[in-house]
């Protein structure tokens, strides 16, 4: 048993309950720094660091929540989420995870990547995403499950680009995108897999700031974080969750349902074919 995630206090003067380093134990050796997490001054810092591109890997995701679950064990009030690999916030789900799988695996992949977003999309905690780098599917649902995201200006991208990839957003993916754009902008920009750029993520309110450098935007992201926690707790959470309830119940209730239509669609011939051609124009492009 190695750690998977390394907690390290760094301010005097912590909310969160810790010890000087908490090691979360996890089953792999090979895993221990794809989630740093960094202890601030009545908040964390969650940074994805799987290089390259931060893709969600079934490790990468367990990583994710295991993150999220001990800083709930530790009464973390909030987080920023980010990514410590420069230029890519994250490539969204790992491609290869779904390329000729075993099945047993990509269940597991799916049932993880589905506890992951109950998690996030349903915490207590306030959380900011801290737009780095590029941020498409995956990418850009993990940004639409924080309480505000803050993108910094560039060449990235963000968006649900599923149907680029001849594969189709699931509904709770569809419902998150809607309760953060609307359902005109959502329907479209699924059907186009429309990939956005800041300026254009921030006219949709895909994203709430664009800031020119990672330095102001972090800036503004710990900002903005403090002010949701100046909010009580309990009135906060429950606000979010008038918006969010109805999609997390519905995953809830059909959990079973959506990873059996997942692992249908995934290793359907159609979905293969297309998702090997993808990962070779990854490749090629390199
Ligand atoms: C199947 C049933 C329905 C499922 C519904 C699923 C819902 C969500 C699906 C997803 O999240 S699918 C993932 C969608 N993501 C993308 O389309 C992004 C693809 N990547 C890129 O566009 C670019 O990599 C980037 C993010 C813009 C970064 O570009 P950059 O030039 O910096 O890096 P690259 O050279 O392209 O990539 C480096 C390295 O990483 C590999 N890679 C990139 N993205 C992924 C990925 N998502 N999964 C796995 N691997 C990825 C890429 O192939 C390169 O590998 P090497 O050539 O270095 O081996």
């Amino acid at each position: 048993m190695m750690s998977l995630v390394t907690f390290t206090r760094n301010n005097a003067l912590p909310l969160l309950r810790t010890s000087i380093t908490v090691r979360i134990q996890l089953n792999s050796a090979s895993l221990s720094s794809l989630v740093r997490l960094e202890e601030k001054q009545g908040y964390a810092v969650v940074a994805m660091h799987k290089p390259p591109v931060n893709s969600l890997s079934l490790e990468m995701i367990q990583a994710l929540s295991e993150s999220l679950s001990e800083l709930e064990k530790n009464k973390c009030k909030g987080f920023i989420l980010t990514s410590a690999c420069p230029g890519i916030f994250s490539a969204g789900l790992d491609i290869r995870e779904m390329y000729q799988p075993t099945e047993e695996r990509l269940k597991e992949f799916w049932s993880s990547l589905q506890t992951l977003w109950l998690q996030l999309y349903g915490s207590k905690m306030a959380s900011v995403a801290l737009i780095n780098g590029h941020a498409p599917a995956g990418g850009c649902l993990l940004a639409m499950c924080c309480d505000s995201r803050i993108m910094v200006n560039g060449k990235s991208k963000i968006g649900l680009n599923e149907t680029k990839l001849g594969i189709v957003a699931p509904f709770w993916f569809k419902d998150t995108f809607v309760n953060t754009i609307g359902v005109r902008q959502s329907e479209r920009a699924l059907q186009l897999g429309s990939l956005f750029t800041p300026d254009e993520a921030l006219k949709i309110g895909l994203v709430d700031r664009v800031l020119p450098d990672p330095e102001a935007a972090t800036a503004v992201a710990e900002s903005e974080l403090k002010e949701f926690l100046q909010i009580p707790a309990m009135a906060r959470y429950l606000s979010k969750m008038r918006i969010r309830e109805a999609a997390l119940k519905d995953l809830l209730e059909n959990r079973e349902k959506d990873l059996n239509t997942f692992v249908n669609f995934a290793t359907t011939d159609a979905v293969q074919k297309g998702l090997g051609i993808y990962l070779q124009s990854l490749a090629k492009k390199n």
